[in-house]
């Protein structure tokens, strides 16, 4: 079962330094009002500690997107404690949740990527809401270089391949430095090769540069890049191992280790 730490500061906008980029305590969260609310996350206990990267897996409606738009600070919430870089943000107003939001680099599935802007400028847009317009331009080529794609910068969406459209969007995510990463099935979209890449990238970041990433993911493929794996069933955190553990414990059939062992 998931560990549950005894809680620690709670009171609405606290900021208190920990070890973990994340630290959850019994944490629940609810659509809807009055007779329509529906509870989705019951008693959440979690941390996500600098430098991890963990791999969120867990059947369709499990409450997986709904817990990582509460960490990202891109939902309000009222009960329980969520840290996120030493801010409590239950209870926080919208306009202090987006500056938490500022801190954090978000991956999506769909990269939602401008097409009628380049490469780098649907980067350079990411670092000018940092209020930094003098050195986009500079900031955006060495990432998207350091993402392979230095003869691409010039380029729109459409003349872009799948891998790279996503590289792109990991690009945006990360050209400012976030501490903290939430991705949402990254390599869905991509082929063997291109998810590898996307992987091994930010095993990179977060073993070279202390980034902590928390990645929602049905791609076995991929599990092996995880420190750790948790499992959320109904809406509560059913399991919290790392790979060995997870892989021994669960259901081979739905599992097929050759799949992710590289
Ligand atoms: N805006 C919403 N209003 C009401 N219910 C919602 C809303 N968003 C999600 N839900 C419900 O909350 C539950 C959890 O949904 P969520 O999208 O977090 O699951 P998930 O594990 O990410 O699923 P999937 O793997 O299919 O993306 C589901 O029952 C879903 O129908």
């Amino acid at each position: 079962m998931a560990n549950s730490p005894s809680p620690e500061s709670s009171a609405s906008g606290t900021v208190t330094s920990t070890s973990s980029a994340v630290q959850i305590r019994n944490l629940n969260y609810s659509f809807g009002l009055g007779d329509l609310t529906k509870q989705v996350l019951f008693d959440i206990n979690l941390d996500l500690p600098r430098g991890q990267i963990v791999i969120m897996t867990g059947p369709s409606g499990s409450g997986k997107t709904t817990l990582l738009t509460l960490i990202g600070a891109l939902r309000t919430t009222h009960e329980g404690s969520l840290q996120v870089l030493d801010q409590e943000i239950v209870g926080l107003s919208r306009r202090r949740l987006v500056s938490v939001r500022r801190q954090i680099g978000f991956i999506f599935q769909a990269h939602n990527l401008f097409a009628s802007l380049t490469a780098s400028q649907n980067v350079e847009m990411a670092v000018e809401l940092q209020g930094q317009y003098g050195t986009k331009r500079s900031q955006s080529v060495e990432i998207l270089s350091e993402l392979g794609l230095s003869d691409r910068v010039d380029y729109k969406p459409d003349s872009l391949s799948g891998g790279q459209k996503q590289r792109v969007a990991i690009a945006r995510a990360l050209v400012n430095q976030p501490p903290l990463i939430l991705a949402d099935e990254p390599t869905a979209a991509l082929d063997k090769k291109s998810g590898r890449d996307v992987v091994t990238l930010m095993q990179k970041l977060a073993k070279e540069e202390n980034r902590t990433i928390l990645m929602v993911t049905h791609d076995n493929r991929i599990l092996d890049v995880a420190d750790r794996i948790i499992n959320l069933v109904d809406g509560r955190l059913e399991s919290d191992d790392t790979l060995d553990t997870f892989v021994s414990t669960h259901d081979p059939k739905s599992l097929d280790r050759r799949m992710f062992i590289m």
